[in-house]
């Protein structure tokens, strides 16, 4: 691993004393997120996993120094989120509902990322946890349906943003929620502290769209095609960096709790501004894919045409089948719409630096895209097999 500008951490307190919870610690950016706080965080104690699906490969972590709990839960049960983060110090609340194609109905949205939010807070506030790190998005802010391209925006940028959608509605007022939260005082008297990390696209082992994106290619001989204009930049970081600044966040809430409670911060690292399937090129060109065309082979009228003719087949199978093609109309002005961000207010508040540098994190991910040829029989319930698994 290349590791650049790793701080050196204080261990002159004792060693470990604190328990962490990770909620949606089985998921992509979970997974990437217990991994990295065993390996980097020196203080911990206890971690605790908490995720509706438990993954098995919780069970190999628990030979070291940290005891993992594994606890399966509901973020929309109050009772299940009480029970635990009743002692814990720090709770990194990263479980959401991740959907822009009409998958799931927007209630549970609703229900699952705003008010299992709500949870959580509560959850603090009640059994006096101090320390709140939530995992908002890049789409708590836009794109917006007008399509106006956020440049290299930062957390200070003015960018208009009504949401129609789901997904990007709630991931913002859950936001709020956690940044309304800060300064609340929890049991035994003293301050909640939070702060929001809004990643862009996360990519790195086991990112399943990319993994998807290859599988499609591969039926098509090896080819993709371009649909989205190469000028439009799209904001990607990779899941290591993402995983680095949540375990940086939490570590730093105590000792920086005037500076950073209350702040939202951009997710970044020094992955290259490129179109979204440029970026995907990245990983899926050493794999063994190419794209055809250096302009997009269709013009945008058709790509919307087909996009809408999408959106209206959903909404006319619904009472049949749930149809979720990945173009839709907000998937379109999602991949057509600039956004990319540069900022250096992680870095300014609590000492971030990517741990990964890009070349690391491309070579990473090209490696898991690759080992998933070697992939043997298909693990139950559609399940791809996890980061770690052995013989991968
Ligand atoms: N994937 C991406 O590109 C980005 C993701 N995010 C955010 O990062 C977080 C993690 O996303 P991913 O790892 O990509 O998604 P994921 O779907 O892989 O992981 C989410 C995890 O939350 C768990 N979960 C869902 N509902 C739950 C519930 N009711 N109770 C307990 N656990 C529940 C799931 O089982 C899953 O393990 C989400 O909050 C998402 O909004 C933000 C920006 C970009
Ligand atoms: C068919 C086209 C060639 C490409 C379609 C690509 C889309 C599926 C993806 C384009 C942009 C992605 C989203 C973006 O990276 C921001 C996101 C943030 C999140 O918090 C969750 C994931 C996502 C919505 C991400 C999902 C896939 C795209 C829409």
């Amino acid at each position: 691993m290349h590791v650049c500008g790793t701080p050196q951490l204080d261990m002159t307190d004792g060693g470990r004393d604190l328990v962490y919870l990770v909620t949606g610690g089985c998921g992509f950016l979970g997974e990437h997120v217990v991994r990295l706080l065993l390996e980097q965080e020196p203080r911990l104690r206890e971690l605790r996993v908490f995720d509706l699906h438990l993954g098995s490969w919780l069970e190999a972590l628990n030979s070291g120094p940290v005891q993992v709990t594994p606890i399966q839960g509901d973020v929309t049960r109050s009772e299940d989120v009480v029970a635990a983060v009743a002692g814990a110090d720090v709770v990194l609340h990263i479980a959401g509902l991740v959907d822009v194609w009409g998958l799931v109905d927007p209630e549970v949205i609703y229900r699952v990322n705003v008010k299992g939010t709500q949870n959580v807070i509560e959850a603090c506030v009640q059994t006096g946890t101090r320390f709140l790190v939530y995992t908002s998005s890049m789409e708590a802010v836009g794109p917006n349906s007008k399509g106006h391209p956020f440049y290299r925006g930062n957390e200070d940028t003015h960018y208009e943003v009504v949401h129609t959608q789901p997904y990007p509605r709630s991931k913002a007022q859950a936001e709020r929620l956690v940044i309304e939260a800060n300064g609340r005082k929890v049991r035994g008297g003293l301050p909640l502290v939070t702060c929001s990390l809004r990643p862009t696209g996360i990519y790195g082992e086991g990112h399943q769209l990319m993994l998807d994106f290859y599988r499609g290619a591969q039926r098509t001989g090896g080819w993709l095609f371009r649909a989205i204009p190469p000028s439009v930049e799209h904001g990607r970081v990779y899941a290591g960096n993402v995983a680095w600044m949540h375990v940086l966040a939490a570590r730093e809430l105590g000792s920086r709790a005037t500076t950073m409670g209350g702040q939202v911060y951009f997710c970044y690292d020094n992955s290259p501004y490129k179109s979204y399937e440029d970026f995907n090129m990245e990983i899926l060109g050493p794999c063994g894919i190419r794209i055809l065309g250096t302009r997009p082979l269709l013009p945008y009228f058709l790509l919307f045409l087909l996009a809408t003719l999408n959106a209206f087949l959903q909404w006319l199978l619904r009472p049949l089948v749930v149809y979720t093609p990945l173009f839709n109309p907000y998937t379109l002005a999602l991949s057509t719409t600039t956004f990319t961000v540069q900022t250096d207010k992680a870095q300014k508040h609590f000492g971030y630096q990517p741990i990964y540098d890009w070349e690391d994190c491309r070579d990473r991910t090209v490696s898991w895209i690759k080992s998933r040829k070697r992939c043997p029989a298909p693990l139950p319930h559609g399940q791809e097999p996890k980061v770690g698994d052995p013989g991968l």
